[in-house]
C-alpha cells in the first residue's frame, strides 16, 4: 500500500521506496468509446515514469485522471496519488501535485513575474514569501531579465520554463508533465531535460508523457506503452528494447586470418546446432572483418557467449553489444506498420 511521499534519499538501506502513484484497473470511457481498458501503474517516489503511445492512446486522459481534472470510470480499482486516495481525496491529491503541459497556465496578458506572484496567492503565502519565491523560481529558470515583459511576448520555451516555475510555486512532490518539450528546439529541450533531472534529484516524482522517444530514453527510469487501452509493456528501458528482436553481438578483428578462423568456428557452430546459449545463426561481414551473433544482450546471455569464445580460442579485437532503440520497440508494441523498420544500431 502506497504512504506518504518522501525523498528517496532518507530511506535506510533495503527499505523499499514509498509509491508516489498506484492505479489498479484504472477505466475511462468517453461516452461508449473506452479508452483505457485496465491500466496498473506503480510508480516509486523520486522516479521518472514516462508514458509512451500513439496519438490518441490515452495519455493525456491518464494524467487528467491522476491530476484530478478529470474522474476515472466507476468500475476502476483503487487509484492514489502521494498516499493519497484520488475518489475519496482529491483536494489532498491537488496539494501534493503539479501540472502542465498542454493546458498551460500561464497567463498572457500579464507580465511572467505577475503570473509567479499570482500563483503564490493561490498558495496562500504571504506577500513577501511570494515575492522571495517568485524572485527565486525566475532566477532558477533564467526568466528574471524578461520577468516585467508580459508573457505573451515569451518564446515556446521560455513559456514552458515560466509554467513551470508557476507549478513549483506550491512545492509539489509530484509533477504530471504532458509533453513537456514538444515544439521546442534541441537546446530547449536539452534544458528542459536538465530541469526534469534537478527535480528529481530533489526527490520529485516526475510522471511524464512524450511523442519523443529519445526523451524516454534519457530521462525516464521506467517506461509504459499505452496501446488499445491497455499498457502493452512496461520497463526500463533497457528490459524494454529486450523485449524485441535484432539485438546481437558483433565481433570485429584487425587481422584478416583471426577473423576468418572466427567466422568457422562460428559457421560450424550454426551448422551443427551446438551451441544454444549463444544461439547459432550468426551474420558475417567479409569487408568489414565483423561478425554478429544474435543476443538480447543480457548479462548471462553475453557471458554464455564469451565463454564460446574462449573454449574456441577466438579473440575479437572488439566487441559491441547492440540492442533495438525505442522506436523499434514502439513500433513493434503498437503495431504501427506505417513506419518502415529501420536497423538503427544503438551501441550499449
Ligand atoms: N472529452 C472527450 N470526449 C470524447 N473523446 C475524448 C475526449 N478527450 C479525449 N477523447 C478521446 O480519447 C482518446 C484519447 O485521447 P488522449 O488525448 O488522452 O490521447 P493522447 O494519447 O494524449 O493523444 P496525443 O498523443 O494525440 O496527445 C482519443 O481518441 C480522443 O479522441
Amino acid at each position: 500500500m502506497p504512504s506518504s511521499v518522501m525523498p528517496t534519499s532518507s530511506l535506510g538501506a533495503g527499505q523499499e521506496p514509498p509509491v508516489a502513484v498506484s492505479t489498479i484497473g484504472l477505466r475511462k470511457s468517453y461516452g461508449d468509446k473506452l479508452v483505457l481498458d485496465g491500466i496498473d501503474l506503480r510508480i516509486p517516489t523520486g522516479t521518472v515514469f514516462a508514458l509512451l503511445g500513439p496519438n490518441g492512446a490515452g495519455k493525456t486522459t491518464v494524467v487528467k485522471i491522476l491530476s484530478t481534472l478529470i474522474t476515472a470510470d466507476a468500475a476502476s480499482g483503487d487509484i492514489r496519488v502521494g498516499g493519497h486516495d484520488l475518489a475519496a481525496d482529491p483536494q489532498a491529491v491537488r496539494a501534493a501535485i503539479g501540472v502542465t503541459g498542454q493546458f498551460s497556465a500561464v497567463d498572457g496578458l500579464i507580465t511572467g513575474e505577475e503570473n509567479m506572484l499570482l500563483m503564490a496567492d493561490l498558495h496562500h503565502l504571504s506577500k513577501r514569501e511570494g515575492r522571495r519565491t517568485a524572485a527565486e523560481l525566475l532566477e532558477r529558470f533564467d526568466l528574471v531579465e524578461a520577468a516585467s515583459r508580459p508573457a505573451s511576448t515569451y518564446s515556446g520555451g521560455m513559456k514552458r520554463r515560466l509554467d513551470i516555475a508557476m507549478t513549483l510555486v506550491g512545492n509539489p512532490r509530484i509533477i504530471f508533465l504532458d509533453e513537456p518539450t514538444t515544439g521546442l528546439d534541441p537546446r530547449s529541450r536539452h534544458n528542459m531535460w536538465q530541469i526534469i533531472r534537478e527535480l528529481v534529484s530533489g526527490g520529485v516524482t516526475v510522471f511524464l508523457t512524450t511523442q519523443y522517444l529519445d526523451e524516454a530514453d534519457e530521462l525516464a527510469d521506467r517506461i509504459a506503452v499505452l496501446n488499445d487501452g491497455k499498457i502493452a509493456a512496461e520497463g526500463t528501458a533497457d528490459e524494454l528494447k529486450r523485449l524485441i528482436p535484432g539485438g546481437h553481438i558483433r565481433l570485429r578483428f584487425d587481422d584478416p586470418s583471426a577473423y576468418q578462423s572466427a567466422a568457422v568456428a562460428l559457421r560450424e557452430v550454426t551448422l551443427t546446432q551446438a551451441l544454444s546459449a549463444a544461439r547459432p545463426g550468426g551474420a558475417f561481414n567479409d569487408d568489414a572483418l565483423s561478425l554478429q551473433i544474435p543476443s538480447d544482450g543480457s548479462q548471462r546471455e553475453l557471458r554464455s557467449i564469451l565463454d564460446w569464445l574462449d573454449a574456441a580460442g577466438i579473440e575479437a579485437d572488439e566487441l559491441t553489444v547492440h540492442t533495438p532503440d525505442l522506436d523499434d520497440v514502439f513500433f513493434a508494441l503498437t503495431g504501427d506498420t506505417t513506419v518502415p523498420h529501420q536497423s538503427k544500431e544503438t551501441v550499449r
